[in-house]
């Protein structure tokens, strides 16, 4: 017999050091297709390198590593095999090497080996109980938490299911765990928040049978295929009965009228199979105090609510004919999704996550499909709203009359027969007084019940923007729909009782194998600073300077200009983002290529988008923070980041998300590129890593690319000679302060006081960012960026942008000289 084996300790972090890919620098050769190498020299986790990790448990050596009384090791990993981590007592299964689960009781952590033979199966099941925290080729990480336990529950996953699933698959025997529902509702019952709340002063709990589920089928589903066909077989053969009935049947198909007493056999099997389902243990709450009792339970108490509507018994709310067109099919992971959401015949609240470009819409078009009640779908910008109706349109069977916008330039009438509306989430929640015609459509809006509320893009919406919209509009199930729940204000929390849950999160890497999103390459490049601008950044005093300095490292221009160049010639679509105004500037203009901030007018933009997006000549463009959110982006292959000075794992992703979407995503070979420039030896290094923990949470590997092969020879490289460098140098110490601040942009989702609309929708005229006032110092200091204050009211803002002064006078020149300079570039 085999020596019994012991675990060793399922450390939490385990796939983030393997993960970990920028501690080995490699170079790329600018002859060589940097992606053609298949990422072999990648030490992250796409590596195609075998796992390394299985070696580690290999050779692991558990009794090493327990902690004795009275000895300390005080080396590296000492911390990881701390008591509340050391499961060296747990024993291994015999067939451990079969099983892919490693289990942190203590914590609630759970290790997934993606090379196990039980893998897919295993990952089916966690993702219905756990939350994932990382997902890399090897190894992914969840944590089974409160809420997610309580998701698996609500989709109809009992304790013992889960209990019996967990052992299975994992290498250790389970410590045992109870959980008693009913006995939770008593504990509602006492608690004294929400027993305020309860409509009947009596302490019972409501008991009765639960409705039955079973029968829904998500339409654009090769079950709804079956089913239609079964149906319309079914139609064939009692339309051929009732010719025989007639005396002149001509068929020959006589076995047909069987096949469809099978079809109905099986349905009323499932029908009666659904009769042994559980008994409901209720009470009732005031409808006024739903979202207290839900805070509290979510918040307080750590115990989520799950909001239901079982819209198949809803008789008050008026039906919508609508259904997706026959050739709609979703892909599998849309139908996981959705399957979360009406796994148990009715349609639960929650928040889907799926990356940008993997279909977010079709999934909440098919919810509305499945509900068939009203829609009202919420979004961030005007443009979003049309597109959101478009898609409509051309997914499903709608009666276009029955789309309705609502945003501040178009403002649909809506009717009192079941509609979708599409609206902006500023329409709705605004609070100052409203025209007269937005006010009707507005009353019609919060008169009435909606069946489904869609919330695109919950990530960037503040959480009091939901409180409002979930106050003002009676809706019986929501969809909140995103590419990541990061928020970098940790308002997270509140999501899940403004909206509901996490239902359903896709795994990136899958997704771009599979081609339903375009395959990245991620690269760090280390810019080494020039001795001048490095001993300038050792005495700056301020953070501004500092950063400053480290984004205008001329070595981090010429690695810049030298991955401009490379990628064109690869014919790719490159944009250049820079959170620095100066910096963009210093960049595009020498680069001669077109850019775009906040100060960009309206028109000015859309020529630089249609430029970029049309014009064979325009390959490059460079963005502000204007362009994470709101600009309506055309397509692009490759990303530039050269200033992003904090760590904003948000932005990261949302930046990664512009090249998700590349139309070339199946073409042989094919990948986009993601470029962080890093000044080396700079706190610019710092946030860079703080920045891609969510990618490579998601599995992506950044290579550090320490020489740019070629760059030395490249013609024409700026900043060549050190006059050149020297002249740099002083501009950049001659600047201000606040010429190394961050672009201040708040979106007007974010802001009562904006008086501007988001790019390509709304009011005439603005510029889609909110401007703030801008100290005297950054004025005096001559640099042309300017910030303004506009107020609502008082003058127009025609008025208002009138140059007043010497300085706006010079800014306005500036504006001319640029736009000049613009054209120049686009001809
Ligand atoms: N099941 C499907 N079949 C065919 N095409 C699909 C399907 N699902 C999505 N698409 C297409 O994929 C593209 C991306 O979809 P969509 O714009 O909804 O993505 P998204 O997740 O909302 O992205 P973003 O977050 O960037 O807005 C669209 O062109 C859409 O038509």
């Amino acid at each position: 017999m085999a020596p019994k084996r012991k675990a060793p300790a399922a450390s939490g972090r385990a796939t983030k050091r393997v993960a970990s890919g920028v501690s080995t620098p490699v170079s790329i050769d600018s002859d060589d297709d940097f992606s053609g190498s298949d990422g072999n020299e990648s030490t992250g986790p796409n590596s195609a390198a075998p796992p390394k990790y299985d070696k580690v448990i290999n050779s692991y050596k558990p009794s090493a590593y327990v902690r004795k009384k009275g000895k300390q090791p005080q080396d590296a990993a000492d911390r990881l095999f701390r008591a509340d981590r050391d499961f060296a007592d747990q024993e291994l299964k015999s067939d451990h090497h079969l099983r892919p689960l490693w289990l942190d009781p203590v914590h609630g952590k759970v290790v997934l080996e993606t090379f196990s033979p039980s893998f897919k199966q295993a990952q089916n099941f966690l993702i219905n109980v756990a939350e994932p925290q990382s997902r890399t080729t090897n190894m992914h990480e969840y944590t089974i938490t409160a809420h997610s336990l309580f998701a698996a529950v609500s989709v109809g996953l009992t304790e013992q299911d889960i209990v019996r699933q967990l052992e299975l698959f994992s290498k250790t025997k389970l410590p045992d765990s109870i959980i008693d529902d009913a006995s939770v509702l008593q504990m509602l019952l006492r608690d004294p928040v929400i027993s305020a709340c309860r409509v009947e002063e009596s302490n019972e709990l409501r008991t009765e049978k639960a409705a039955k589920m079973g029968g829904l089928v998500i339409p654009g589903t090769k079950e709804a295929q079956g089913n239609k066909e079964a149906q319309a077989r079914m139609e064939q053969q009692q339309q051929q009965q009732r010719q025989r009935e007639k005396g002149d049947d001509d068929s020959d198909d006589e076995f047909g009228g069987q096949e469809a007493e099978k079809d109905m056999t099986e349905f009323l099997r499932e029908e009666e199979d659904d009769d042994d389902l559980d008994e409901v243990h209720s009470f009732e709450i005031d409808g006024s105090k739903i979202q207290t009792v839900q805070e509290h339970c979510n918040v307080q108490l750590e115990l989520p609510l799950t909001e239901e509507y079982d819209f198949r018994a809803d008789e008050q709310n008026a039906t919508l004919d609508i259904d997706l067109k026959p050739a709609t099919q979703i892909r599998y992971y849309q139908e996981h999704a959705l399957s979360k959401m009406f796994g148990n015949g009715r349609a639960r609240s929650g928040i889907i996550v799926l990356p940008c470009g993997a279909g977010k819409t079709l999934v909440g078009i098919t919810a509305a499909c499945t509900e068939k009640k009203s829609v009202i779908v919420l979004c961030t910008s005007a443009t979003s709203a049309g597109q959101w109706r478009a898609e409509f349109i051309k997914w499903s069977n709608v009666n276009p009359d029955d789309v309705i916008i609502f945003t501040s330039s178009e403002k649909g009438r809506v009717p009192l027969r079941a509609c979708i509306i599409v609206c902006t989430y500023s329409m709705v929640t605004q609070n100052t007084r409203r025209a007269y015609d937005s006010q009707q459509t507005m009353d019609q809006i919060t008169k009435r019940e909606w069946g489904l509320m869609v919330l695109d893009e919950v990530h960037v919406v503040p959480a009091e923007m939901f409180r409002r919209v979930t106050e003002r509009i009676k809706t019986h199930s929501k969809l909140g729909l995103t590419a990541t729940l990061l928020r970098e204000d940790d308002k997270i929390k509140d999501l899940n009782f403004l909206i509901g849950p996490k239902l359903y999160e896709a795994n990136w890497l899958q997704l771009s194998e599979e081609g339903h999103i375009a395959r990245v390459q991620c690269a760090e490049v280390w810019c080494p600073m020039t001795i001048e601008f490095h001993s300038e950044y050792i005495q700056a005093k301020t953070t501004n300077k500092r950063s400053l300095l480290s984004i205008m490292n001329p070595r981090k221009f010429q690695a810049c200009q030298f991955l401009i160049d490379f990628h064109e010639r690869r014919g790719d679509k490159i944009i250049v983002f820079s959170d620095n105004v100066y910096a963009l500037k210093q960049y595009a203009e020498g680069l001669k290529k077109p850019y775009i901030f906040g100060d960009t007018g309206q028109r000015e933009r859309d020529l630089v988008l249609q430029n970029f997006q049309y014009n064979d000549a325009v390959s490059t463009i460079f963005l502000s923070k204007i362009g994470d959110t709101s600009l309506d982006l055309p397509e692009a292959t490759c990303l530039i980041q050269i200033s992003s000075h904090y760590g904003s794992r948000r932005q990261e992703a949302q930046r990664l998300g512009r090249i998700l979407r590349a139309k070339r995503r199946n073409d042989e070979g094919f990948n986009a590129f993601f470029y962080s420039l890093v000044s080396k030896d700079t706190m610019e290094m710092y946030y860079s890593s703080k920045r891609q923990a969510f990618l490579v949470d998601q599995g992506y590997a950044f290579k550090v690319i320490t020489h740019l092969n070629g760059i030395d020879s490249m013609p024409n490289l700026r900043f060549e000679t050190q006059d050149e460098k020297m002249t740099l140098l002083t501009d950049v110490l001659l600047q201000s302060e606040t010429a190394g601040d961050e672009e201040k942009i708040v979106d007007d989702l974010f802001s009562d006081k904006s008086t501007f609309r988001k790019a390509g929708g709304g009011r005439k005229g603005g510029s889609g960012v909110k401007r703030q006032a801008g100290t005297l110092s950054s004025l005096a200091g001559g640099e042309d960026m300017a910030y303004l204050e506009y107020q609502r009211g008082s003058r127009s803002n025609k008025e208002l942008a009138k140059p007043k002064n010497a300085f706006f006078g010079k800014e306005a020149r500036e504006r001319e000289r640029r736009k000049k300079a613009q054209r120049e570039m686009l001809q």
